[in-house]
């Protein structure tokens, strides 16, 4: 994953506003390039402090200050393992401990010199030896840094030594005590919360959990954790964390998981008959918070497990009233589509209302042709033939690929009725082979009401085009 400058400043921009008060934007020493990406952070004058991660080493330093960063996260290696791969020093023998504690030393005094602010860390500090930790902190406020912090860079903590050690050192070190997890054994955001309990003063986090490998504590699980949990305010802006959430999936490419607590896709999603029962009079009953704290809102899909509350809960969105009798049919033709493996888009379940109900209008929308070239090197383009409320509309567009050229030309050719925003698409190979049949599903919104439809293809810009076009007449 590579962020570019422009990518850094949206996502500095957005973590400021929700509240954060440090942002690490990134190592100086990495290139040219990151350098120019935190300079321009730091050049944004956000209220939230811009930090950069250091090695020991005074040429870090210079590159930070270069950077015109207000802090540096100063990282000193602590474990035995990490200073002999690192500094190829021993610890069991005094000069090369007396040695370590000595170059931390003047880095962190050179930093400070130059009007830094430090957080000083301890890399692996939970597999080093205590007694040395203590001295490599004693080293550091010796120096005059305004932080320390604990790193467990390979997830190795348990939430009860978490607990245990922090109880035995954030207010006994001599200075604020934060704390770095790694999720290598999923136990970062545990591992994170006990040690705030304990006394940390500060704690490290991402969005959406993203880092080195398995990744890092995620800030939405640690702040939702205290707010909710424990009953701490955290000053972050919960309700932006699902659009921050999004922002940092979309410019980093790294997707969010659907069962990820709080902003993957299906948290606080419903589909279980038996919940929804019971949902639709007490929301609490299977939602430990509102969806709306955290920027998000509910939604109940139809499939293999819908109930009648979730048929009539969908009917009634339709604004459709049905008998018993039929209300039983319309239960019987969802669950042979979720019996088929499928979700049931909002759009499948108008059709098969509308047919049970034997509600009869003509589509507002109509495909009548369309065509769609692609190639290299050329511009992939589309034109469209539509019926737009009985009046016939032809449009051409451009676009990155030959569907999204389509899509295009069939938003311009609906245009009249308002502006039709594609949120999402995904596609889905359903048999093997060049032939496949292709299935697309789509999400629309028009005025903040938003829809899934699908299509379904050999041809997947026709399957493309069936899915827009089916969610289209359902939203207009
Ligand atoms: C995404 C994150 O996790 S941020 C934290 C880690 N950040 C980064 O790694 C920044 C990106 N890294 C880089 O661009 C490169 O690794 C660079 C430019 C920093 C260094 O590149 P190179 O000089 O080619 O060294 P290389 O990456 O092979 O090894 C790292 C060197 O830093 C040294 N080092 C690592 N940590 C420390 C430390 N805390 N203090 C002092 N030296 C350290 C290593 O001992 C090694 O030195 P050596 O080459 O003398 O053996
Ligand atoms: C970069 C450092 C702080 C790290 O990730 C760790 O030690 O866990």
């Amino acid at each position: 994953m590579a962020l570019s400058t422009d990518d850094k400043i949206k996502i500095a921009t957005a973590l400021d506003d929700l509240g954060v008060t440090i942002i690490e934007a990134g190592s100086a020493v990495t290139s040219e390039g990151e350098r120019a990406a935190i300079k321009a952070v730091s050049a944004l004058g956000l209220s939230a402090e811009i930090c950069s991660y250091c090695r020991m080493k005074k040429e870090d330093i210079d590159l930070a200050l270069a950077c015109d960063v207000d802090s540096v996260h100063l990282v000193v290696p602590s474990s035995a393992l990490h200073i002999e791969m690192k500094l190829r020093k021993d610890i069991s023998k005094i000069e090369d401990r007396e040695s370590v504690l000595s170059i931390a030393g003047d880095v962190a005094e050179y930093a400070k010199s130059h009007g830094l602010i430090v957080e000083y860390s301890a890399e692996d500090a939970s597999r080093a030896d205590l007694k040395f930790l203590k001295e490599l902190y004693k080293t550091g406020v010796s120096h005059h840094v305004d932080r320390l912090c604990y790193c467990d860079t390979v997830g190795m903590l348990t939430p009860e030594r978490a607990f245990t050690i922090f109880s035995e050192l954030a207010y006994n070190v001599g200075a604020p005590l934060s704390v770095h997890c790694h999720n290598d054994f999923g136990l970062a955001t545990a591992n994170t919360v006990a040690a705030l309990r304990a006394g940390a003063a500060e704690a490290h986090v991402t969005i959406n959990g993203i880092g080195e490998r398995s990744g890092n504590a995620s800030l939405e699980e640690v702040v939702v954790q205290l707010e909710h949990l424990y009953g701490k305010k955290t000053g972050i802006k919960t309700e932006n964390l699902y659009k921050v959430s999004r922002l940092v999936s979309r410019l980093t490419g790294i997707p969010v998981s659907p069962n990820k607590a709080l902003i993957g896709g299906n948290s606080f999603t419903h589909e279980a008959g038996i919940h929804v029962h019971d949902l639709v009079k007490n929301t609490a009953t299977y939602e430990p918070i509102s969806p709306e704290f955290v920027g998000r809102e509910r939604k109940v899909v139809l499939g293999k497990h819908a109930g009648t509350s979730s048929i009539e809960l969908a009917l009634k969105e339709l604004g459709f009233s049905a008998e018993k009798s039929q209300k039983e049919e319309i239960f019987a033709r969802v669950k042979e589509i979720g019996d088929l493996g499928k979700h049931v888009t909002d759009a499948d379940l108008q059709t098969i209302a509308e047919a049970v109900l034997e509600i009869h209008h003509d589509p507002a929308v109509r495909l009548k042709a369309f065509t769609a070239v692609s190639g290299r090197p050329s511009i992939p383009m589309a034109s469209v033939v539509l019926d737009v409320f009985g009046k016939e509309t032809i449009c051409v567009d451009t676009g990155d690929g030959p569907v999204d050229a389509a899509i295009r030309a069939i938003r311009q050719a609906v245009s009249s009725v308002g502006d039709i925003v594609l949120e999402e698409y995904h596609v889905d190979a359903i048999t093997g082979g060049t032939d496949a049949l292709v299935e697309v599903m789509v999400k629309l919104s028009k005025d903040g009401k938003t829809v899934t439809a699908r299509g379904a293809r050999t041809d997947i810009i026709e399957a493309s085009v069936e899915a827009v076009i089916n969610g289209m007449n359902r939203l207009v």
